[in-house]
């Protein structure tokens, strides 16, 4: 009986790209990665400069760069490629562009026999994860965007360092758009077991504080250095062990709502559970009545903006 190997395709090897590809080398979740970009020269060079890390990596992983035929036999295809936010612009102003670009990169991972689980990074993700979707005809639970889980870690390492206890021991979420209509869920926010709202170091306008710097992370890094890359990696590589692992683990991604939430036909950034399958369940908080209310805007946004791209 033929052995499984694990493969993983990068579509794009930008500062996303590249950081993902690293940070996947460093914790050995594949077996095989394969780089695809525009520009062959650049994944040339990130597959020789990762080859020569391996000496040190925790596993041998066999890494090249390549075609959208080495698709066919991934697992999961990761979606990196695109433009990215310039100061001043919002994710949500790269939607023409980038569903351009992912019109033709779809088809061709889809021509390949590619049947594997999507996982899509680039802006604005939630609309992209709609498109893949609808461009690749796979099943909905087979496409994954990255949705909130950048935002959540940033909630998790702010409220962390408030309270001072480990980012790992913060329970909460932020869900909705990954971008300016997000929205902490504060109703469900604990640390070991205790209600961060009950809590006496809890000052309403320090939590405020905190998730706006959640909310504008991405402009404050962008203004300083450019792009944001490490983060978004570290939370791609714990979405593809979900996968790969068949972990069913609960993260914050985007995923297609039919009903849950009250809302159909979006993709949306809310707790799920990952495994080999993609979405295994969405998991259905029960909010409180101003967080549904965001959480409705929130969608709205969403869907307002990808009206004039998907009609009928
Ligand atoms: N979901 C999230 O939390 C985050 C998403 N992002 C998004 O990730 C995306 C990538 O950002 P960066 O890596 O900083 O950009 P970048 O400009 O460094 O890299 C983009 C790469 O895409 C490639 N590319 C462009 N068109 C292509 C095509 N048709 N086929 C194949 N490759 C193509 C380019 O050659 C380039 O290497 C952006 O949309 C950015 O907004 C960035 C950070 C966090
Ligand atoms: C760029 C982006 O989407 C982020 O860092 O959140």
């Amino acid at each position: 009986m033929a052995v499984h190997v694990n493969r993983v395709a990068l579509i794009g090897t930008g500062f996303v790209g590249s950081s993902y590809a690293f940070a996947l080398l460093n914790q050995g979740v594949t077996e095989e990665l394969v780089l695809i970009d525009l520009n062959k020269e650049k994944s040339e060079g990130d597959a020789m400069d990762l080859n020569h890390g391996l000496a040190f990596a925790p596993t041998r992983t066999k890494i090249w760069y390549g075609e959208y035929e080495d698709c066919k036999n991934a697992d999961v295809v990761v979606l990196c490629a695109g433009a990215n936010q310039k100061p001043g612009e919002t994710r949500l102003d790269l939607v023409a562009k980038n569903l351009k670009i992912f019109k033709s990169i779809v088809d061709r991972v889809m021509v390949s026999g590619f049947d594997g689980i999507f996982i899509v990074a680039t802006n604005p993700v939630d609309i992209l994860s709609y498109a893949v979707w609808k461009y690749s005809g796979l099943h909905h639970s087979r496409v994954i965007g990255s949705g909130t889980i950048l935002d959540t870690a940033r909630f998790r390492y702010l409220l962390g360092e408030h309270f001072g206890v480990d980012t790992r021991n913060v329970h909460a979420y932020i869900i909705g758009e990954h971008g300016d209509t997000e929205l902490p869920v504060w109703s469900h926010a604990d640390i070991g077991g205790s209600p961060i709202l009950d809590s006496v170091a809890s000052d309403k306008d320090k939590l405020e504080e905190i998730f706006v710097n959640v909310r504008d992370a991405a402009y404050q890094i962008i203004n300083r250095k450019g792009a944001t890359y490490y983060g978004i990696a570290m939370g791609l590589v714990r979405l593809t062990k979900a996968i790969l692992h068949n972990e069913s683990s609960i993260l914050t991604v985007s995923c297609y709502l039919n009903g849950e939430y009250d809302q159909r036909d979006v993709f949306i950034g809310v707790p799920a559970v990952v495994g080999s399958d993609g979405i295994k369940k969405v998991v259905e908080l029960k909010l409180n009545e101003m967080e549904n209310q965001q959480f409705a805007h929130s969608a709205n946004v969403l869907k307002e903006t990808m009206k004039p791209f998907f009609k009928g």
